[in-house]
């Protein structure tokens, strides 16, 4: 069956440039009298959306709880925010699905791990922001990675987020039918990322292709899951394959992310740090404290770019 192409044809797309606040793509939420944001645990009868999330900025995503946790302190110290950093509480305690901060304008959120978690995570984040009438908010993912021929703890900026097959789409069935959503992220925003790495030491930094996979194994060609179907050969061929492409790191979110964000006019930036070159192994043999440090580094980026656009830096 073939596909149907979405936002690429721009109908999906309508006053991408014009509208500042055009978040949710969705006439039945009109007629709603609640919405139930189930994965947060929150709901438009129960919460003053506006008054919790109004103020809202800078929405920053990664897979892991603990590590958004670590971020929405880490960001409350760089804001020098009044209060104790003991004492952000997790705003989706009642549910053990993701976990969500607010620290000032900044909200910390994770999404699990693969596309399908982060896909439900950013329904339910989108149509909060639309309903808390949240504006010229931006949104970052702050994630790990593998390296395609990049020295470990490098951070890469994605320009493009890429399927398998290195094209730059994702593919969604509705329906039973296979919609394609354009994966094109926000260029400036990208630059601006690369100019504050520049400003930071050690922060080994590079904008490129991203390539979005289903699965952390075969999926990324390792020779170490439970199942492997290819020669170490193939796994290689794959990979400088992907090199050409442009492809300098491989995740599993990028693609929806970047997706659901230009639909809903959301500028969005993935930042992933690699934590192995991809051509040199594939067993995540790092020692703990280095990986903690390299996890680290898209959140220093990340802090740097909201405290230079909330006037603390010039
Ligand atoms: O570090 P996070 O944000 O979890 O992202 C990466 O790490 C996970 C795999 O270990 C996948 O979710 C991948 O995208
Ligand atoms: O190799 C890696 C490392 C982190 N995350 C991935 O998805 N792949």
């Amino acid at each position: 069956m073939a596909p149907i192409l979405l936002n690429s044809m721009g109908n999906e797309h309508n006053g991408y440039i014009e509208q500042e606040k055009v978040y949710v793509k969705n006439p039945h939420l009109d007629s709603m009298e609640e919405d139930i944001l189930y994965h947060f645990n929150l709901s438009t009868k129960t919460h003053n959306l506006p008054e919790m999330f109004g103020d809202i900025k800078f929405v920053c995503v990664g897979g892991s709880a603990n590590r958004m946790k670590a971020f929405a302190q880490f960001i409350h110290q760089e804001l020098n925010l009044q209060g104790n950093v003991d004492d952000i509480r997790d705003i989706c305690e009642g549910t053990d699905r993701y976990s969500m901060y607010k620290v000032g304008p900044v909200l910390s959120i994770s999404h699990g791990m693969g596309v399908p978690s982060i896909s439900i995570m950013l329904h339910e984040l989108i149509k909060l922001l639309d309903h808390a009438r949240c504006r010229d908010v931006n949104l970052f993912r702050i994630g790990t990675s593998g390296g395609v021929g990049l020295a470990p703890g490098t951070v890469v900026i994605t320009d493009k987020a890429v399927d398998s097959f290195f094209r730059p789409q994702f593919e969604q069935v509705v329906l039973g039918k296979v919609i394609v959503r354009s994966t094109e992220l926000d260029e400036e925003l990208a630059r601006d990322l690369l100019q504050c790495s520049a400003e930071i030491p050690n922060l080994p930094t590079v904008i490129g292709n991203t390539m979005c996979t289903h699965d952390f194994y075969e999926g990324q060609g390792r020779l170490d899951g439970a199942l492997c179907s290819f020669s170490t050969e193939e796994k290689l061929e794959y990979l400088r394959k992907a090199h050409e492409a442009g492809v300098r790191n491989i995740e599993m979110e990028s693609t929806v992310f970047a997706a659901m964000c230009r639909v809903c006019n959301l500028k969005a930036a993935v930042l992933c740090v690699t934590l192995l070159n991809r051509f040199e192994g594939d067993q995540i043999s790092t020692p703990h404290d280095v990986l903690v440090e390299y996890q680290h580094r898209p959140q220093r980026l990340v802090s740097h770019f909201i405290k230079k656009r909330l006037g603390y830096l010039s």
